[in-house]
């Protein structure tokens, strides 16, 4: 029947659910996010038995608490664990003032598929990794998901659909042309900006441009992705042809808001990884597959690839584009941005 929603339109509905801060069902859990949670929800799901909050080990690490599976923790929240606990679990914001949260016991042993799950879920939310889970039967109304499926789909990749495209004079290529792509799986679309007529049949000049609304928008002098966006569409200018993506991938992936809490801590004395790390995010959460999708989609195989970031070599050449060349790029330092780039070179790799 077609009119029953699929796996991968359930899961979109999971993230708008959990973002509104209603629970879903994975397995045979109810889950919730933390940041999101009302202090009502937590006392029908605190009414319903042992509630375990799922932490990342990136998260649990920083807690000082037990990780006994790869990559996350299950910590049992105490009968009086209000709203204000579980948010100091899940927040590193006020981690410096009051540094003991514990002692916290973890769980070991049982199943931790739908913990996974639920982990995965609230990333691809762009919600912070805290999930309140309690086991409990499906309630009306509420979007239910397995844990297995449910991993394996958000481990897999979206497929992208050309939705418009028009010509667009930009000040660097008055021969210009921006193209919408849209995922299948109801997450945020992504765009290509084409610039001239670039032959389908030689290495094009691209850059794998991710979104930063502080960079690119309002020129913060704290990273240096307004200048490489410019300067990026500059050099196609002048070439007369290049392909620009620009992957709705705010933040490595961790969304504005997380990249905001991430500053927050930086101006707490953490590095850009320390921060991602202690709001229990990997340094780099961007699915690399989407420019590769979309250099393909395009009709490209081959490109001269303007970065100083070798994993972005590495992920196309994986993905079956050739990186014919790569092109640096660097930009100006200034006082604000200095200590960001010496640590993505010293921790990412970064050519700089
Ligand atoms: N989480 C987090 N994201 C940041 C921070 N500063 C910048 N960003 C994001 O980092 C991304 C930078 O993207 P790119 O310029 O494509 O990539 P790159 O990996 O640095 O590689 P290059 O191709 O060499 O520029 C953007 O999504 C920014 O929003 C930070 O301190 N924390
Ligand atoms: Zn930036």
């Amino acid at each position: 029947m077609s009119l029953i929603p699929t796996l991968t339109e359930t899961i979109s509905r999971a993230r708008a659910d959990l973002r509104m801060g209603l629970p879903v069902v994975i397995g045979s859990y109810l889950v919730a996010a933390v940041e999101t949670l009302s202090a009502e929800r937590l006392a029908d799901m605190h009414a319903l038995g042992q509630n375990i909050l799922a932490l990342t080990g990136r998260r649990a690490e920083t807690l000082k608490a037990r990780v006994y599976d790869d990559g996350l923790a299950r910590v049992q929240v105490p009968k009086d664990g209000d709203l204000r606990w579980l948010r100091a679990l899940a927040d590193p914001a006020g981690d410096l003032m009051t540094p003991m949260k514990g002692p916290l016991l973890t769980q070991r042993g049982g199943e931790v598929q739908p913990h996974q799950a639920a982990l995965a879920l609230a990333k691809s939310a762009q919600l912070l990794p805290a999930m309140l889970m309690v086991p409990a039967e499906a309630q009306p109304g509420l979007t239910v998901l397995a844990a297995g499926p449910l991993l394996a789909q958000l481990a897999g990749e979206a497929a992208m659909a050309p939705v418009a495209s028009a010509r667009l004079p930009l000040l660097a290529a008055e021969r210009s042309r921006l193209h919408i792509f849209r995922p299948d799986d109801g997450s945020t679309e992504h765009y290509a900006i084409e610039i001239g007529d670039p032959p389908r049949d030689a290495p094009v000049l691209t850059r794998l441009h991710s979104a930063c609304f502080t960079g690119d928008v309002l020129g913060s002098l704290k990273c240096d992705c307004g200048p490489q966006l410019q300067s990026a569409l500059t050099a196609m200018g002048q070439a007369g042809a290049g392909v620009l993506l620009y992957l709705n991938q705010e933040g490595r992936g961790i969304g504005l808001a997380n990249k905001m809490r991430a500053y927050d801590l930086q101006n707490q004395g953490f590095d850009t990884v320390e921060a991602n790390h202690r709001l229990g995010f990997e340094d780099d959460e961007r699915d690399f597959r989407i420019g590769a999708a979309l250099l393909r989609r395009l009709g490209f195989d081959t490109v001269r690839l303007m970065t100083n970031n070798p994993r972005k070599v590495e992920m196309l050449e994986g993905q079956g584009i050739s990186v014919a060349e790569r092109v640096a790029l660097i930009t100006p330092r200034n006082r604000f941005n200095t200590g960001y780039l010496d640590t993505k070179a010293r921790k990412s790799g970064h050519l700089l």
